[in-house]
């Protein structure tokens, strides 16, 4: 199969780690980051603030030039935070032809709007086709080269087929699925209960209240996924139910992290990226607007509010009334 022309837009852990996996799949690969440190070190085979520790193979051609990396793309992976893909978008949309796919790689939902990320895409951006990739992958894991399985997601599924093919490589294997609002909304989702399954492991709460809590969990994730038009099958794959063991199960994580220092009640400013802080806000409005039962994401977000005390969330689930355990 011919080299692809491969853009990815974000030099953080994800974008940094996917732009190598697509060198490693054979790709040209252009990165695009706004932070010029960021830039020449991964050109120098390293990237010191978000992937310490890993020296990495040379060949990612690296730029602060926007205009610059998007000229020729075949496609374009766009790996910035989620609260960020509308104005990425937005200076990306002048130069990037209309014919290219853009494979949204983030984790979330716009917390002012309650957009999901590949209706950003399609509403600035109406020509390109719109992908999704997700899945449980740690970036040091694919930036190491280890084994990892994600999902390519598209509404059409010879376009979603043809891009888990084009990204494969020996040591990244790609599912594919027509299913993108299944895919975007597991991997969005699962980062709150990420949250919820830290906070109990920080407050000391045990080991049979962590599985009790991730298992409600995923109940929570595949009833929003429902109401929203995702696939069960979606919801128990890759994007759903094996993110959530990678990251309900992992100091790796930082959303697992950052509820780990909730439930320790230590201060939370300036921790690394936790997509699902964003996320638990949003989720708990729109099931609330929506009338769909979302215990545990109302917590979460009361108790990143600090409307609720961790004591106070677990009592208030304990307590619900008692139901069978299939409703
Ligand atoms: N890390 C992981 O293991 C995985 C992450 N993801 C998802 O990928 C997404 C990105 O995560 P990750 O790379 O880890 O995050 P990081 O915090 O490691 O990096 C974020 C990157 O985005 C850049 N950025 C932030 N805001 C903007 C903006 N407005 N315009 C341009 N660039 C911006 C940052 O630039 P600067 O350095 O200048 O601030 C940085 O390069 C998240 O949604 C995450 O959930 C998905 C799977 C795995
Ligand atoms: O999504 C991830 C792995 O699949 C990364 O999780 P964190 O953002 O919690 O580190």
């Amino acid at each position: 199969m011919s080299a692809y022309k491969v853009t990815v837009l974000g030099g953080g852990a994800w974008g940094t780690a996917l732009a190598l996996a697509m060198l490693r799949a054979g790709h040209v690969v252009t990165l695009w980051a706004r932070n010029a440190d960021s830039v020449e070190a991964v050109a120098n085979g390293q990237n010191p603030r978000y992937l310490p520790g890993i020296t990495f193979e040379t060949g990612i051609a690296a730029t602060t030039d926007l205009a610059k990396a998007l000229t020729g793309a075949d496609c374009v992976l766009v790996v910035t935070p989620a609260q960020a893909l509308r104005s990425v978008l937005g200076e990306v949309k002048p130069h990037v032809a209309s014919h290219v796919p853009l494979v949204l790689c983030a984790k979330g939902i716009e917390r002012d709007t309650g957009t999901l990320l590949s209706a950003i895409a399609s509403e600035l951006l109406p020509e390109n086709p719109v992908a999704a990739l997700s899945g449980p992958s740690f970036a040091t894991d694919v930036a190491r080269g280890l084994p990892t399985a994600v999902v390519v997601a598209a509404e059409d599924d010879e376009r979603a087929a043809a891009l888990a093919l084009r990204f494969s490589a020996a040591n990244l294997r790609c599912y594919s699925t027509d299913d993108l609002i299944g895919v975007e909304l597991g991997g969005a989702l699962k980062n709150i209960f990420a949250i919820a399954a830290g906070a109990v492991t920080g407050a000391g709460l045990g080991a049979s209240a962590q599985a009790a809590l991730v298992t409600r969990g995923f109940v929570e994730l595949r009833r929003i996924g429902a109401a929203f038009g995702a696939r069960p099958e979606t919801l128990m794959g890759l994007s759903g139910l094996g993110d959530l063991m990678l990251t309900c199960s992992s100091a790796q994580s930082r959303n697992f992290a950052y509820g780990v220092a909730l439930g320790k009640g230590e201060e939370l400013s300036g921790r690394p990226l936790a997509e699902g802080v964003a996320t638990a806000y949003i989720a708990a409005r729109l099931t609330r607007e929506r009338g769909i039962e979302a215990p545990i994401v109302e917590a979460v977000a009361a108790l990143l509010d600090k409307a609720i005390t961790i004591n106070e969330a677990v009592a208030g689930l304990m307590t619900r009334p008692l139901r069978a355990e299939a409703d």
